[in-house]
């Protein structure tokens, strides 16, 4: 039986990287910050916390990292912790350069330091590319990373390039545009848009506000994108995806939907301009080409499907956790 850690197992993809890993066979261990802080609610909803072991680790500290791993011996290492909000990282520039850089930097020397075999996956992102010159983006593009978030993802990226080309380690990263499900937190665009519709609806809140909804995304479905993450596993060297649907949506067609889907008076949809981040991403979208030949990921959703999938799964829940 193979083993994985995995950081970042509280949020959204943890869970579902978790599952996929353990219907896999894998032993799963996950990384948490503190038994008595970490919000285990997305492991408890798809009723994995019996099924692995969560330990607690503080990433930036590389004797606990170097001790996670010569503990357990993992044969994978999924590297998903970050602060991952670009938001919250022009308020906390520091702690989020500091966390999202130190964290990949550790285990990669840990990964040198005790077992060099062991195969790593960093949680790249679209946001890399911020200043965008040329649509698709694709894994050659030039970065220009537009925030502090943006930035500490850029030099964890090259971490990991640099530790594949100088001492040949596995290391594969991840280039994921946005992608969504009912697990994203509330703080994100559309769940914040679903589960704040569903309040309207039940009278828990009056009209929602939003930033900048002029611009387009890039957005796909999480469970999805996370089969292409243990599937850079697989592959005999190791190499970088990018992991998108391949076209943009503008965030106001999105709010729409939803509005009109629920029956919802769009007059109820309010511009914040508190709510607007220093610099933004006008438009992106990316190409998958190369996770479909190479890796053999296949992706072909409807954003409007994955939105009534949510929508779906907000119903059958709201009010119940
Ligand atoms: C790929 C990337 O994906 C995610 O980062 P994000 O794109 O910042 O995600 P989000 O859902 O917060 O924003 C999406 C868009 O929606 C705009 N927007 C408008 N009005 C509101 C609003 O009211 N709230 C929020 N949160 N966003 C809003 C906002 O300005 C942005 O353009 C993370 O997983 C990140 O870790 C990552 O790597």
């Amino acid at each position: 039986m193979k083993t994985a850690i995995v950081t970042g197992i509280t949020g959204q993809d943890g869970a579902y990287l978790s599952r996929l890993l353990l219907k896999k066979g894998y032993k799963v261990i996950g990384c948490i910050r503190s038994h008595s802080g970490s919000n285990l609610s997305r492991l408890k909803y798809l009723d994995l916390l019996d099924k692995i072991e969560l330990i607690e680790c503080d990433l930036v500290d590389m004797s606990q990292v170097l001790n996670i791993i010569s503990t357990n011996k993992p044969a994978e290492i999924y590297n998903l912790a970050a602060q991952s909000s670009v938001s919250l990282s022009f308020q906390q520039p520091i702690g989020t350069l500091e966390f999202n850089i130190h964290s990949v930097l550790n285990f990669l020397e840990a990964i040198r330091i005790l077992d060099p075999a062991i195969r790593f996956y960093q949680a790249s992102s679209s946001e890399m590319f911020g200043k965008v010159n040329a649509l698709p983006i694709s894994e050659v593009s030039v970065v220009h990373p537009l925030s502090p978030y943006a930035i500490s993802k850029v030099t964890g990226h090259y971490i990991c390039i640099n530790y594949r080309e100088s001492y040949g380690l596995y290391t594969s990263c991840g280039i994921l545009f946005n992608h969504e499900s009912y697990l994203r937190g509330e703080n994100f665009f559309v769940r914040k848009l679903i589960k704040g519709a569903f309040d309207i609806l039940h009278g828990q809140k009056e009209y929602l506000e939003f930033g900048n909804l002029s611009i387009k995304r890039d957005f796909g479905w999480s469970e999805k994108y996370v089969e292409a993450m243990w599937m850079m596993l697989q592959l005999d060297q190791p190499d970088d995806f990018v992991i998108c649907s391949g076209s943009s949506i503008a965030l106001n067609d999105i709010v729409y939907y939803v509005f009109d889907k629920l029956g919802i008076s769009r007059e109820l949809i309010r511009i914040n301009p508190k709510l607007f981040r220093p610099t933004e991403i006008e438009d992106i979208y990316g190409s998958n080409e190369k996770a479909k030949t190479v890796l053999n990921w296949d992706y072909n959703m409807d954003f409007f499907k994955v939105l009534d999938l949510i929508i779906e799964e907000e119903a059958r829940n709201y009010g119940k956790q």
